[in-house]
């Protein structure tokens, strides 16, 4: 409190001395202090969570060989400000060698695909790849990130959002994350006082208080006293005597940010939040929390029945693993959540939209929570090991664990588990996904990259078609009373027209090394070829190998009732699916003629 005290003072202080008459300015100066050497050991997140979980102890439950990856890869470019969501000129290579004068991306060649599919085609399915290894280390190294715009730009932007948006609720479009991420809840810092912040321990500068947020939860106590930043704050014409009075608002404000990182900061700004709720403040909006009950789980994230709504809750920046995993970082799940709300966008279907469908799962809510799992969650994970004996830990988590909790739409079954009864479902399975990733292809450039049959939900509804509308033209899709929802974008490339987020795969060397013929495995390796290990790239490409996925596991691994001339249809329509390059291009395949039915406006 005295560090946050003495920065108003020094800002008040420079503004009594200021001597450029009638503009108010400030200008504090603080020495800068060097930047010591980058460590970022789990020895210096270890004071950030304390106390063992279980889970460490007895080890990890989950193991597959997709699961062991060792580094960890989404990325973010800046592309632009934001102006509309259509997919904006392609950012420029970065990273990848350059490229030979003349060379473009390969262009696949169709007859070794036909004979590397002949090839698929002989084995037998032996086995169904578990998900794959989302987390793999962050190669920040390499990472374009937002810009940080100079502090007083960022402060003055604070203090007038402070004045002007005091009650801004929780973001519902990705223009408002970015509103809100740049105005509310920023760090207030200038970019190259930022990295020596990150290193900084508030407790031991003399000056620290130029630090109004502690950038990462350090423990290092070895830094100078007169090592401290020079941070130089420049403002006009802003009230401040009423800003300052508001100094109790804000210091409550900070007092909350000291102990938070940026990227973590940044997440909660995204959500809407200046702190983490807990878990029954949060559950309590959607149900009553006796009625929770869990209904699946993945690597990654346990998910829960809260009423009509499904809470998905991942837990982030933790020392320790869960699952067998390490734990999530808040800027991996930073990203998630911009796609999350990007792709609720295509949900939008005013008629003046050009790109909409229902085909992924509806985001209602995203916060951040805290705290050990609620007893009423340790009980409802209980009865759900006990009938279908869990893969993952029991969930153990010490009192400063953090989470992210996706509030979704319920999409039913997955794929693997739902019992399809007809061709006609499963057809209509096959056009409402291919439209959905046309949809998104067109609007975001998006490709989903890992569409195992664990990440379609199904669903029974009483519509017998569904509205999509591709490129301005809106058609309705017959449903066969199934409809699908499209989950975990945990591998998902996205152009939102401000960034393009996408994880590399390149630095998952076991994604790749799944057992041969196993039709997921060999899905990711065709990725692969198809990208040129280039995941930054756009390559709709890879959408088509997910479809073609999708048909063979409805011929190899579901069945429903059919004819011998149905099997010879799907068949065909792989075949046909070789040659494209695009689900856009696959949605005209004569297979979905008949179920695409031009909307009678
Ligand atoms: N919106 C939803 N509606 C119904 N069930 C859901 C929903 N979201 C998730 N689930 C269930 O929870 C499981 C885990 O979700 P999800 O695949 O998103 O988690 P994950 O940890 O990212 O998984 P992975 O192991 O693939 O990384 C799903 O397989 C599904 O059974």
């Amino acid at each position: 409190m005295g560090q946050r005290g003495d920065l108003w003072s020094e800002i008040i202080k420079s503004e009594e001395e200021d001597s450029f008459g009638d503009i108010p300015k400030i200008e504090a100066v603080y020495q800068r202090r060097n930047r010591p050497e980058k460590s970022s050991t789990a020895a210096d997140l270890s004071c950030s969570v304390k106390g063992a979980p279980t889970n460490l102890i007895n080890g990890p439950k989950r193991y597959s060989w997709a699961r062991s990856l060792s580094t960890r890869g989404r990325e973010s470019i800046a592309v632009r400000a934001y102006v509309n969501n259509q997919p904006q000129k392609k950012p420029a290579r970065r990273k990848k060698p350059a490229i030979p004068k003349g060379k473009v991306v390969k262009a696949p060649d169709f007859q070794e695909e036909k004979e590397y599919f002949r090839d698929v085609d002989a084995f037998e399915l032996l086995e169904e790849s578990p998900s794959p290894n989302k987390s793999s280390t962050w190669t920040m190294g390499e990472q374009v990130v937002s810009e940080m715009p100079h502090l007083s730009t960022r402060f003055e932007k604070w203090l007038i959002s402070k004045k002007f948006n005091r009650a801004s609720g929780p973001s519902s479009t990705l223009s408002k994350i970015f509103e809100n991420s740049a105005a509310r809840l920023e760090p207030i810092c200038d970019d190259e006082a930022s990295e020596s912040l990150a290193l900084k321990t508030p407790e031991k500068s003399s000056a620290s208080n130029t630090s109004v947020f502690r950038l990462i939860p350090s423990c290092d106590n070895s830094l100078a006293a007169e090592d401290v930043p020079v941070i130089k704050i420049k403002t006009e014409a802003i009230d401040l005597e009423d800003e300052l009075k508001q100094l109790s608002l804000t210091s409550d404000l900070i007092s909350t940010h000291l102990d938070f990182d940026k990227s973590f900061l940044d997440l909660l700004s995204a959500c809407g939040q200046i702190k983490p709720s807990n878990f029954l403040e949060a559950f309590s909006k959607f149900c009553e929390p006796e009625s929770i009950v869990k209904i699946g789980e993945g690597t990654y994230g346990e998910a829960f029945l809260t009423g009509p709504s499904v809470c998905k809750i991942v837990p982030i920046d933790g020392d320790f693993t869960v699952n067998g995993e390490v734990q999530k970082r808040a800027d991996e799940l930073l990203e998630e959540v911009i796609l999350s709300w990007t792709l609720n966008q295509l949900r939008d279907s005013e008629t003046e939209a050009q790109n909409s469908c229902p085909a992924f799962i509806k985001t209602h809510d995203i916060k951040v929570c805290q705290g050990p799992y609620d007893p009423i969650l340790v009980k409802a994970w209980e009865e759900w090991d006990a009938e279908h004996s869990s893969e993952n830990d029991h969930p153990d988590f010490p009192e400063k664990q953090c989470y992210v909790m996706f509030v979704l739409e319920h999409g039913g079954k997955d794929l693997e588990s739902f019992v399809l009864l007809n061709f006609d479902e499963a057809r209509s399975l096959l056009v409402q996904v291919t439209a959905g990733l046309a949809v998104a292809e067109v609007a975001f450039e998006f490709e989903h990259r890992d569409l195992h049959w664990g990440n379609i939900l199904l669903s029974r509804n009483n519509s017998s078609t569904l509205p999509f509308i591709l490129e301005g033209k809106q058609v309705s899709i017959k449903t066969f009373g199934i409809q699908i929802s499209i989950i975990d974008f945990t591998l998902s490339r996205i152009n939102t027209g401000e960034k393009i987020l996408f994880l590399d795969l390149s630095s998952d060397p076991y994604l790749f090394k799944g057992p041969k013929g196993d039709k997921q495995s060999e899905t990711y390796r065709k990725m692969k070829a198809v990208t040129d290990d280039y995941w930054e790239g756009s390559f709709a490409r890879t959408n088509v190998l997910w479809l073609i996925y999708l048909v063979d596991i409805l011929l190899t691994k579901k069945s429903f009732e059919r004819s011998s001339k149905n099997e010879r249809e799907l068949r065909s329509l792989k075949k046909r699916m070789e040659k494209y390059e695009s689900a856009k291009e696959a949605v005209s395949d004569p297979f979905f003629s008949d179920m695409l039915m031009d909307q009678i406006s």
